[in-house]
């Protein structure tokens, strides 16, 4: 017996498309399924000025294959130096949708990020007044915080105090692991939001760490406990539409990751929107997986819902899904959820 479920084509609220021959081959994966995506800028060097955003999106819309379509939404890496007459200019124009702020040294090529706070006050009073979003990685960096408290600390020590020193300010909570981001965004009325990954609604951190070391289910922030999982599942499939979907898709190739020093980061583009309708039946909750992959976004966004359709079909097969994709420079290895799916996605 087959299922289907048709729903608004859904768009990615966090991805990392990079650049270059993996731009190139992570790309399709992405525009297959996806209608838009927010693009991260934590390219070397990273996106930072309007100009850069420009040169950046028209690299990603020459990479895209014939036959396609997608939208690229562009974000501009906030550091200490950056200018909001830029910033606001670049609102202005359309050409970006967020601001994306990485505390320095907090994840994968966040070295031009942000250490003292102070120095982006100016950008954060632009971006209340003229209403563009901040994108934030939720991790404080000290060597004293265990890497599992990062986040929950972070909370309590900048967003709270960065929130309410900027009034007015959107602010994206991103890939948010814990009960207690859930909590957070649960407890605040307006103005914030929170995206949530597919492989954090679907590994904890045994999954990454017994039995062996699972270096493609290393991601930033770190898979949590049991409990944070359910507390994110339980989000995500709620219908409350202030959690959607950011996959936060990050290809890196295998030989970076199978490493002594691995890098972090999972890349789902490919299976994401058939892993979800998984978990969303098991859940019992199919019925809210339009909201959270293609409607609670454009809304906290102030963007149409994409009129364009897909269908998820379950059949009696499981699905396969390639182990890799290839890239120019090598092997990029798929999210394998660790069961058998039965979803696919209708071509
Ligand atoms: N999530 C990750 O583990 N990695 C991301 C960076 C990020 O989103 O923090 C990357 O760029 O590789
Ligand atoms: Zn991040
Ligand atoms: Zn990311």
């Amino acid at each position: 017996m087959t299922q289907n479920l048709t729903i608004a084509r859904p768009d990615d609220w966090h991805l990392h498309l990079r650049d270059g021959a993996m731009l190139q081959a992570v790309l399709p994966e992405t525009a297959r399924h996806f209608a838009r995506a927010i693009i991260m800028p934590n390219l070397v060097p990273p996106v930072v000025t309007g100009a850069q955003a420009v040169a950046y999106k028209d690299r990603i819309i020459a990479a895209l294959p014939q036959g396609m379509c997608f939208e690229p939404l562009m974000t501009l890496y906030l550091t200490e130096d950056s200018d909001p007459e830029d910033i606001a200019t670049a609102h202005a124009t359309g050409l970006i949708k967020a601001v994306k702020l990485y505390p320095a040294g907090a994840t994968t090529n966040s070295a031009s990020g942000v250490a003292d706070f102070k120095n982006v006050r100016a950008s954060l009073d632009k971006m209340a007044e003229i209403g563009l979003p901040l994108c934030v990685h939720g991790e404080v960096t000290d060597h004293d915080i265990d890497i599992f408290d990062r986040e929950a600390i972070f909370i309590d020590r900048v967003l709270d105090p960065i929130r309410k020193a900027t009034p007015g300010l959107r602010v994206i909570m991103e890939h948010i692991t814990t009960s207690d981001g859930v909590a957070y965004v649960q407890d605040n009325a307006t103005d914030l939001g929170a995206t949530i990954t597919t492989h954090h609604l679907i590994i904890n951190r045994n999954h990454l760490l017994v039995g062996g070391i699972k270096p493609h289910y290393y991601c930033l922030p770190v898979a949590k406990r049991e409990e944070h999982r359910l507390a994110l599942r339980a989000a995500a499939t709620s219908g409350d539409a202030r959690f959607f979907l950011g996959t936060d898709s990050a290809p890196h190739l295998d030989g970076d990751k199978e490493s002594a020093c691995g890098c972090a980061g999972c890349f789902t583009a490919t299976n994401t929107m058939a892993l979800l309708a998984h978990v969303f039946e098991e859940d019992g909750a199919l019925d809210k997986l339009e909201g959270f992959a293609s409607r609670n976004g454009p809304n906290f966004y102030g963007l149409p819902v994409n009129e364009e359709t897909i269908t998820l079909v379950k059949t009696e097969q499981t699905t396969v899904f390639p182990d890799k994709i290839e890239s120019a420079n090598g092997p990029v290895t798929v999210f394998d959820p660790g069961y058998d799916v039965f979803w696919t996605v209708a071509d």
